[in-house]
């Protein structure tokens, strides 16, 4: 199933006809650039192009006041006097003859796109649209949007779908307070936004916005607000929110729908946001979403003023729709101190309300001290600095995102004779030349192993060459000893000069100590037996009392350990293990082939042991792309197991502060 993109430039049609300088960012032009943006690169061309359509008035109604609707209808036959007696009722934001024309083409194709995607036809999306609508209120227009476009259309998903449990995120800079108190009180919809705040002293400075805005009544629990008190933010400081809080709780919410209201003035040089994350986070945060939901997600633009970075980052967007690779995120220094207040106190705010909290002890780190935040040197943003921070918004300049090639072959497999190659899988043919790597594969590898496990082996060898070559995206080995055959892979890989595998080992099994001392192989092990082990920095033995059959365990463990120690330690080659009689189910296992392709390009390389060959379809199924099922809503994790994992985050933050949730106590 391919990607819908939604967008007429009719709805450019409207714009700004008098002085207001509160508004006069929110122009036309800031969908010509992103759908130009999109056809320079492409990418139309790759969409599933929908129609779009007008709201009707029901469907507006579904969240708005009939005395607002026919006040907004009115608009159209103004004169420009009585549109600016109009708008003053109204805060920051403008009428014109053609908005309301443009308002319900917004909505409209908002519903297109949820139609598209909960009828199957398209297996996620995106609608550029303007005016935005997070702002938009029962009966008020507000912050340059007029109908609220995503509380519409989760409105709309529920009456028409049946949808269960809806997440809205809302990583556009501002806080959709339309959408908040429009489900406040909507267990059924659960609300996360993040937002510039300044304590309060940021538009719309609203106390509502604060972290300990959690919900009302059967609501509670399922609003949560992200204040950022700084500005500055980096990609760093976006993705530890996602582990820590956003990632945990969605997974325990288990939505059947993901509908994110994407706004872009949280990238770098915008003048509302002043942020420093770049445009090639949204390929992440869009990626890390895809896993909920089966991936039925539906994005809609919202706010991004900065047309340059609004450009690179709908692209970005729209390339993770597509299932184009990753590109490596490089640089994460680590959140700054004011984005792990804000966490620690969110988390706190939440405890009561998500079961993935409850036992997150969230140790204050003594042994920090504030400069271990800013590993890289950089200027804390704690303290205006003399240089980049002087820039503003618009002198901001940041490298043009790295292109994201699609090899030719997505997965190759490497299979014994009579085990069937999925379907779309490219095998391995035997006829590879193998030449020397035989010989010295031999002596330097498998003294004594049989002419079988040593032609495996340099299959193995040649689908990490075609990986390195960019020939083939990922691989996949059903082998007879997958220890063995782990331990020769990362040997080989070793030998390559700026090599860096990040080896995730499921289930039991002894990793050889060569292999942890490397340096160049960062070892995450989720097991059952307790070898009371303490590990090092490169080596994480992670201890469920259940052993992996815990999915609770197991997410917690993926979320708050697995994917910030990935990012931070950025490898050029993921290898995944499942080790005979792990006992982690099919789902677990293919949510974290899912999410492990965050790194590395997508290069992931997956072990299976022979008497796994069960496990070949599901796990070629989430290598090809496709989305990993849903796990359901998670309970709560085993307490002994949840401060286990708490433990070993608060020994290892000191080498990798992408794990810390709390602000260091010292000064
Ligand atoms: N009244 C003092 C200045 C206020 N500026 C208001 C800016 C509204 C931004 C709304 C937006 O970007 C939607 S995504
Ligand atoms: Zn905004």
């Amino acid at each position: 199933m391919g990607t819908a993109l939604i967008y007429d430039e009719e709805m450019t049609k409207y714009k700004l006809l008098w002085v207001d300088p509160a508004c006069k960012i929110e122009v036309p032009e800031r969908l010509t650039v992103s759908h130009g943006a999109l056809v320079r690169n492409g990418l139309t061309d790759r969409c599933i192009c929908l129609p779009v359509r007008e709201a009707v008035d029901a469907e507006i109604l579904l969240v708005h006041s009939e005395e607002y609707l026919e006040a907004v209808k009115q608009t159209p036959h103004m004169t420009l006097e009585d549109l600016k007696e109009f708008t003053l009722q109204y805060g920051d934001v403008y009428f014109h003859p053609n908005i309301y024309h443009c308002a319900k083409l917004a909505v409209g194709s908002a519903l297109q796109l949820v139609d598209s995607v909960l009828m199957g036809k398209v297996k996620n999306g995106m609608a550029l649209v303007r005016p935005p609508g997070h702002h938009s209120m029962r009966s008020a227009a507000n912050g340059f949007c007029v109908f609220n476009n995503v509380a519409i259309a989760a409105q709309y998903a529920k009456q028409k779908y049946g949808v269960k449990r809806i997440l809205i995120v809302d990583w556009d800079i501002h806080h959709g307070q339309g959408v908040q108190y429009c489900f406040e009180d909507d267990p059924s919809v659960l609300y996360f936004s993040w937002h510039r705040y300044e304590h309060q002293k940021f538009w719309p400075n609203l106390k509502d916005s604060d972290y300990d805005i959690v919900g009302k009544g059967e609501g509670a629990g399922f609003n949560i607000n992200v204040p950022w008190n700084k500005v500055g933010m980096e990609n760093s400081d976006y993705l530890s929110v996602f582990c820590h809080l956003l990632l945990p709780i969605a997974y325990e919410f288990c939505p059947d729908l993901v509908l994110v209201c994407a706004g872009f003035d949280s990238a770098i040089g915008d003048p509302e946001g002043e942020m420093c994350a770049t445009p090639d986070i949204f390929a992440h945060l869009t990626y890390l979403l895809m896993n909920l939901a089966e991936g039925k997600l539906c994005a809609v633009l919202e706010g991004g003023y900065n047309l340059t970075s609004l450009a690179q980052s709908v692209c970005q967007t729209v390339q993770t729709l597509l299932g184009d690779p990753l590109p490596p995120l490089t640089n994460l220094t680590g959140p700054c101190r004011s984005t792990l207040e804000s966490l620690q106190c969110v988390r706190a705010a939440h405890r009561q309300h998500w079961s993935c909290l409850r036992h997150a002890v969230d140790l204050p780190t003594f042994e920090i001290s504030t400069k271990r935040i800013k590993l890289s040197g950089e200027g804390n943003k704690d303290e205006a600095e003399v240089g980049e921070e002087q820039k503003s918004p618009e002198e901001k300049i940041w490298p043009e995102p790295p292109k994201r090639i699609c090899p030719p072959v997505c997965s190759a497999v490497v299979l014994p004779d009579g085990v069937v190659c999925p379907d779309a899988c490219e095998r391995l043919s035997s006829s590879e030349d193998l030449g020397p790597h035989l010989l010295t594969l031999k002596n330097d590898f498998l003294k004594d192993a049989d002419d079988g496990a040593v032609t495996a082996l340099s299959r193995v060898f040649s689908l990490i060459d075609k990986m390195k070559n960019n020939e083939i995206r990922n691989g996949l080995a059903l082998v007879g000893d997958a220890a063995m055959t782990m331990t020769c892979v990362v040997q080989y890989v070793a030998a390559e000069v700026d090599s860096r595998v990040f080896l995730v080992c499921v289930g039991n099994g002894n990793i050889p100590s060569h292999v942890i001392e490397d340096g160049k192989t960062l070892v995450v092990q989720i097991k059952d037996e307790d070898t009371e082990e303490q590990g090092s920095k490169y080596y994480v033995p992670v201890c469920l009392k259940k052993g992996c059959t815990d999915t609770s365990g197991f997410a917690q463990a993926m979320f708050s350990l697995l994917l910030p120690l990935g990012y931070q330690y950025n490898p050029s080659l993921v290898l995944l293990v499942r080790m005979p009689g792990s006992g982690v189910c099919d789902i677990m296992w293919q949510q974290l082939t899912g999410l492990l392709q965050s790194f590395a390009h997508g290069h992931t390389l997956v072990l299976l042991q022979e008497d796994d060959k069960a496990c070949v379809g599901p796990t070629a199924s989430i290598l090809l792309g496709n989305p990993a099922p849903p796990l359901g809503q998670l309970p709560a994790s085993l307490k002994e197991d949840a401060e286990a994992v708490e433990r070993l985050r608060s020994r290892l933050q000191a080498d990798w502060n992408l794990l810390l949730t709390t602000a260091p106590e010292n000064g």
